[in-house]
C-alpha cells in the first residue's frame, strides 16, 4: 500500500494547505476550510487507490466536509475501468482534517495544518463526532502515564520517565472553561501550562518529538482529531489515550447534543456499547499499515506555514509511516508559473 501512496499523500496535504493559506488572516474560517476540503478532494481523486473517508470533519459546526463514507481515488470513480482494475487494489480507509485549526488560519495564528491518516480498511477507529478526553506524551512515558490517573500523578510519572523535574515540564491544554480545574491542578503540581485556542493535533504530535518543549497534551478536544493524533503517535511510539466524552455538562458546550442519555443512545446505535472505554493509540489506529501526513498552513512547532513568493510557494510537510519507520520532513517548492528565481531561504 505504502510505496507510491506515501509520496502522493504529501501532495494531498500540500495542496490543501496552499489553498487554505490563501485565506490566512482574512477572518473567514468557513472559506479557509472549504477551499482546503476541495483541494484535498481534487488531489486525492487523482491517486491510484480505492479510498473511503472514515473520518471527515465538520459535522459539529456544519463546516464543509469530505463526508464520511465518501469514496476517493481514481479507482472509485465511475469510469474506473479505464484507469485501473479496482479489484486488484487494497481498499484503504482515510481520516482527514483538511484544515485543522480553521480559526487559527482565519486569524493568522500559529499551529494550523492540513492533515490526514491512512490505513487499510478497518484500520482506523471511525470516531463519532463527539468530544474526547486525551492524554499524549513522549515515547519514554508510553504505558506509564495513564488517562485514569490524576494530572498530578501523571506529571510525577512523566518527570521520572523524562528525567526532569515537574517544574521543567510543559503541558499543552486547550483554553476552555471546561479545563479550569485541570489547568489549576497542573500549575499547583509545579508544571507549566501552554494554553492553545485551537489545534490539539499539533500539540499531541509535538509530544513525540524531543526539542519541541511540549511534554504532554491533557484535556478534552474533538474525537476525530484524537484518531488522527493517535495514528501519528502510534507510528512514532509515543503515548496516546482517548476516552469519548458524551456528557454535555463535562464539555460545557451546547455543541454536543442535548443530553448525556441521548448521546449514550447515539453511541449505542453506532455500536459503541461502552461509552467510557479508554482507547490507546493501537486501538484508535489498529491497522497493520498506518500512514500520517500533515502540511503546515500557518507556522507551527513542527512545520513552517505556507510561504508565497512571486510565482510560487514553499511548504513544509511531515509524513510518518509505521512500515518504513520513518518521519520525513518534506520541504517543497511549488512553481505556479515559469520561474525567474527560486528562493532558497
Ligand atoms: O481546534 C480544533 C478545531 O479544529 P477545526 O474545526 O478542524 O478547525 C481541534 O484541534 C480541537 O480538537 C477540537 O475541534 C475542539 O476542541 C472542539 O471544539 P471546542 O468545542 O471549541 O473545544
Ligand atoms: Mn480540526
Ligand atoms: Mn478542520
Amino acid at each position: 500500500m505504502e510505496n507510491t501512496l506515501g509520496l502522493e499523500i504529501i501532495e494531498v496535504v500540500e495542496q490543501a494547505a496552499i489553498a487554505s493559506s490563501k485565506w490566512m488572516g482574512k477572518g473567514e474560517k468557513n472559506t479557509a476550510d472549504e477551499v482546503a476540503v476541495e483541494a484535498m478532494r481534487e488531489r486525492m481523486n487523482k491517486i491510484h487507490m480505492r479510498g473511503r473517508i472514515v473520518i471527515g470533519e465538520g459535522e459539529r459546526d456544519e463546516a464543509p466536509m469530505l463526508y464520511i463514507g465518501e469514496e476517493v481515488g481514481i479507482c472509485t470513480q465511475p469510469d474506473a475501468q479505464n484507469f485501473c482494475n479496482p479489484n486488484e487494489l487494497v481498499e484503504i480507509d482515510i481520516a482527514v482534517d483538511p484544515c485543522e485549526g480553521t480559526n487559527l488560519v482565519a486569524y493568522g495564528q500559529n499551529g494550523s495544518m492540513a492533515v490526514l491518516a491512512i490505513s487499510e480498511k478497518g484500520g482506523l477507529f471511525a470516531a463519532p463526532d463527539f468530544y474526547m478526553k486525551k492524554l499524549a506524551a513522549p515515547a519514554a512515558a508510553r504505558g506509564h502515564v495513564d488517562i485514569n490517573k490524576s494530572a498530578t500523578e501523571n506529571l510525577k510519572i512523566l518527570s521520572e520517565c523524562l528525567n526532569r523535574a515537574v517544574e521543567e515540564l510543559v503541558v499543552v491544554v486547550m483554553d476552555r472553561p471546561r479545563h479550569k480545574e485541570l489547568i489549576q491542578e497542573i500549575r499547583t503540581a509545579g508544571a507549566r501550562v501552554r494554553l492553545i485556542s485551537d489545534g490539539d493535533v499539533s500539540a499531541a504530535i509535538s509530544c513525540a518529538f524531543a526539542g519541541t518543549n511540549i511534554h504532554a497534551l491533557m484535556g478534552i478536544g474533538a474525537a476525530p482529531e484524537g484518531v488522527i493524533s493517535a495514528a501519528a503517535l502510534r507510528c512514532l511510539g509515543g503515548h496516546f489515550q482517548g476516552q469519548l466524552i458524551y456528557d454535555p455538562e463535562v464539555v460545557q458546550t451546547g455543541l454536543i447534543g442535548e443530553s448525556r442519555e441521548g448521546n449514550l443512545a447515539r453511541l449505542q446505535e453506532m455500536g459503541i456499547t461502552d461509552g467510557d472505554r479508554v482507547y490507546n493509540s493501537d486501538e484508535l489506529a489498529s491497522g497493520e499499515t498506518v500512514l500520517f501526513a500533515a502540511c503546515g498552513i500557518t507556522p507551527g512547532t513542527l512545520m513552517d506555514g505556507v510561504r508565497f513568493f512571486h510565482g510560487g510557494a514553499r511548504t513544509q510537510s511531515l509524513v510518518i509511516s509505521n512500515q518504513s519507520k520513518t518521519a520525513r520532513f518534506v520541504d517543497t517548492v511549488h512553481l505556479f508559473e515559469e520561474p525567474k528565481v527560486i528562493q532558497l531561504r
